[in-house]
């Protein structure tokens, strides 16, 4: 019998098998924030065990909420940068350098096809895009992981998502995946992970990679993964470049993390995504999807276009194709949030910056910040936001707070009418989306 990726990254890294099922694996990086990480910090200096098994294997950044809005969070901020000072953490990421961490990460170049990665982090399962493990974790596994560059995992099971066909105009991954999850449910993924194959992910640059595998935890998935390929290779080419004589060569050597065409998959999903329309949640379950057309005319009041979902330069693109020459509409506040510095300065050189803030955008710092209810643009009860990010849980950008999740082309069109609207109206004939 073959293997699937997931098998062949867990038997690469096995370093104990305690019980049938379960297994221990040699971690190749530990990524960690502010929320989660203090409470973790504390508890190992309580214990006498303030200690990092490897600093170069531990990124770290300051990305929840950043700048600090008040004593609390100003308090978890210093915990980890004197944490970070004091183990000599060079990949530590504080206030000017700081970004969305399942984005900031993958640009920094510290996620490698066949990696395990863990973060105490339930969307860490993005950095399967590049063919790794990645899994978000509790706070004990966290410290073990810190300690001693280990972790404890059930041996996962693999779920098949084959996307076939060719993606229309103004329909992009962010559709795709909350199509899956409406089919698969919040729990249909439970104890296994996603692997997303197939012609189209062949044709998806690593953004919309990310964007799918962000939200497989949406499912209940473990992770999400991709086959690392001459897509991977380009992007992590500045990283790799000395360790390959050529593209071609980095791709070729990647080919020992794919499946083998006999492998197992519990489950196999085949979704022809040539007649997929946008896609909207409504209710307060990410599985609760349906096609733009049904929720049309919805009233939004905000529109919030960022995170580690939706917050890349190709999402900020999408969105700025269809609010080029347009205003967002009086009753909508626009927030922006670029996901890193470098998708900030990225979105200023192309002019994308001027573009939101002429349609009325507000744009922010790199932060998450509103994605999950903490800082900048906080929701009023009974107000509803058309979002870009992954989670539309009751009340997550704010108690009594409704949020729709959409793509950035989506989050643009709702902007400009202040309803929910399908972005195909918006695209010339010139435009593209994709
Ligand atoms: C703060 C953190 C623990 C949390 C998570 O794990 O997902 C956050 O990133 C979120 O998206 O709600
Ligand atoms: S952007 Fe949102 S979903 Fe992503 S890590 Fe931050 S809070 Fe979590």
């Amino acid at each position: 019998m073959g293997q699937t990726i997931t098998e062949k990254i867990f038997a690469a890294h096995l370093r104990d098998t305690p019980t049938p099922g379960n297994v221990v694996l040699d971690l190749d990086v530990v990524m960690c924030h502010e929320i989660t990480t203090p409470i973790a910090i504390m508890d190992l200096v309580e214990k006498g065990m303030d200690r990092v098994y490897d600093p170069a294997k531990i990124k770290a950044v300051i990305d929840h909420v950043t700048p600090p809005k008040d004593s609390k969070t100003a308090m978890q901020a210093k915990i980890m940068r004197d944490w970070a000072r004091r183990h000599q953490i060079k990949d530590f990421f504080d206030i000017g350098r700081n970004g969305v961490c399942h984005a900031l990460f993958p640009e920094k170049g510290f996620i490698r096809p066949g990696y395990t990665v863990i973060m105490g982090d339930s969307h860490t399962c993005t950095h399967g895009a590049f063919g790794a493990f990645a899994a978000g974790v509790g706070t004990t596994d966290l410290e073990v992981g810190i300690l001693k560059g280990v972790c404890a995992f059930r041996t996962p099971k693999s779920l098949k998502v084959e996307l076939t066909g060719k993606l229309p105009r103004g329909v992009v991954a962010k559709d795709i995946i909350l199509n899956v999850i409406k089919q698969l449910t919040v729990n249909g993924g439970t104890d296994m992970v996603i692997e997303f194959c197939g012609p189209v992910i062949d044709a998806m640059n690593m953004s919309s990679r990310m964007t799918l595998c962000n939200m497989a935890v949406e499912a209940g998935a473990t992770s999400g993964i991709c086959p690392p390929d001459l897509v991977t290779a380009q992007y992590l080419w500045p990283f790799i470049k000395d360790e390959y004589d050529s593209l071609e060569a980095a791709a070729e050597s990647f080919k020992k993390w794919h499946s083998d065409p006999d492998a197992h998959y519990e489950r196999v999903l085949t979704i022809d995504v040539t007649s997929l329309a946008p896609q909207v949640t409504f209710g307060f379950k990410p599985d609760n999807v349906k096609d733009i057309d049904e929720m049309e005319g919805t009233r939004i009041d905000q529109v919030y276009i960022g995170s580690c979902t939706n917050g890349r330069i190709e999402d900020l693109r999408e969105a700025a194709a269809i609010l080029k020459d347009k205003s967002v509409a009086d009753t909508v506040r626009g927030i922006l949030v670029p996901a890193t510095p470098d998708i900030y300065s990225q979105a200023l050189a192309e002019g994308l910056i001027k573009i939101f803030m002429d349609s009325g955008f507000c744009v922010m710092n790199p932060t998450c910040g509103a994605c999950l209810g903490m800082s900048s643009g906080v929701l009023a009860d009974g107000e509803i936001c058309a979002s870009t990010t992954n989670r539309n849980f009751n009340g997550r950008m704010g108690k009594g707070g409704m949020v729709h999740l959409m793509s950035p082309a989506s989050a643009a069109a709702a902007a400009i009418t202040g309803t929910i609207t399908d972005p195909r109206r918006f695209l010339g004939s010139a435009e593209t989306v994709q």
